[in-house]
């Protein structure tokens, strides 16, 4: 659904200064997926989104989006694709199911398949008790599901999602995703998105890619980036740290010993045997599992929450 090779921008700022926002990267995306675009603020994240979306050119490099080229065919691209993006897409003058029915037009349907399509979308997302109102009425989680009415109505098969639950609250949040997920059930659509939240991405998405300063650094899914690049760990309190250490094969600071292991509940046990029968007294043990920020922390020394998530 998406293929992309050495896709490259940089912008040009005052003083002949250049910002290099995407360094070269290359994606395969197949149909059908659910794919989470991952990193910090400034990343590359928008940039590639707006290159594969056809709204900004690339320096170099190329890809294929839904079968048409970005750079000979972009109107065949925007044809076939939707995007969200972080703001909200309907204006206040229309009506809600006007708005869809403009929309709907704008992609070329005839007036009557238009209004067919703007009511089976506004069914999906459950909007339709919404249809005559204006958007500026709608709470906004039922505004940011209008954002999806939007990209939805010329039943695109490939959805961009930028940020989709960016600015809700948790119940919000949940919410929005019940619609996603059912709507992807639904048609079977391929869907890239961005996200801040972590957890969502851990959850919902079967692949992640992880972007960093314009170069894709991780590519997989969060099962097995967490596996490979962060791990299970034990976390042991004891007096005897050093010799603990020592014992397991941990690092040790002040009381506290912590140590990688395959799968940190199993491991428990016979660790705690060990130090036992060494004569190592242990105050307290946790178990943790590693989450994507500790897969982030892996590869770049830096977390991914001490970001600011963008209002
Ligand atoms: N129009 C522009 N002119 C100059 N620099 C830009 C422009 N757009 C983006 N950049 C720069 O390119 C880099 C990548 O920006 P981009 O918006 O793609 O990051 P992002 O990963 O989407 O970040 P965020 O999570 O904050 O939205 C940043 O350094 C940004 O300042």
């Amino acid at each position: 659904m998406i293929s992309a090779r050495g896709l490259t921008r940089s912008f040009k700022l005052k003083r002949k200064e250049t910002v290099e926002a995407v360094r070269g990267i290359d994606l395969d995306i197949e149909d059908g997926q659910l794919v989470a675009f991952l990193g910090p603020n400034g990343a590359g994240k928008s940039t590639t989104l707006r290159m594969l979306t056809t709204l900004l050119p690339p320096t170099s490099g190329s890809a294929m989006v839904a079968g048409r080229d970005i750079a000979t065919d972009p109107g065949g691209v925007r044809a076939r694709i939707g995007y969200v993006g972080q703001k909200n897409s309907a204006g206040e003058r229309y009506r809600v199911r006007d708005e869809l029915v403009s929309q709907g037009r704008a992609y070329g349907l005839p007036l009557a398949e238009a209004g067919r399509r703007a009511d089976e979308v506004l069914e999906m997302l459950e909007l339709t008790p919404m249809a005559g109102r204006k958007p500026g009425t709608l709470s906004g989680g039922q505004r940011r599901r209008l954002d999806l009415a939007i990209g939805l109505v010329h039943q695109p098969k490939l959805l961009f999602l930028d940020e989709p639950s960016t600015g809700l609250d948790p119940s919000g949040r949940a919410e929005v995703w019940s619609h996603i997920l059912r709507m992807r059930a639904a048609t079977g659509m391929t869907i890239f998105m961005t996200t801040h939240y972590l957890e969502e991405a851990d959850a919902m998405a079967e692949r992640v890619i992880i972007i960093d300063n314009g170069r894709i650094i991780a590519d997989g899914t969060a099962g097995q980036l967490k596996n490979d690049l962060a791990g299970d760990h034990i976390i042991l309190t004891t007096p005897d740290a050093a010799r603990a250490a020592e014992l397991t094969g941990g690092e040790h600071d002040g009381e506290t010993v912590r140590l990688r292991v395959a799968n940190a509940p199993a491991a428990l046990p016979e660790t705690l045997r060990t130090l036992d029968a060494h004569g190592v007294k242990v105050t307290a043990a946790e178990t943790r599992r590693p989450t994507l920020d500790d897969v982030f922390l892996a590869l770049t020394g830096r977390s991914l929450a001490d970001d600011d998530v963008p209002a």
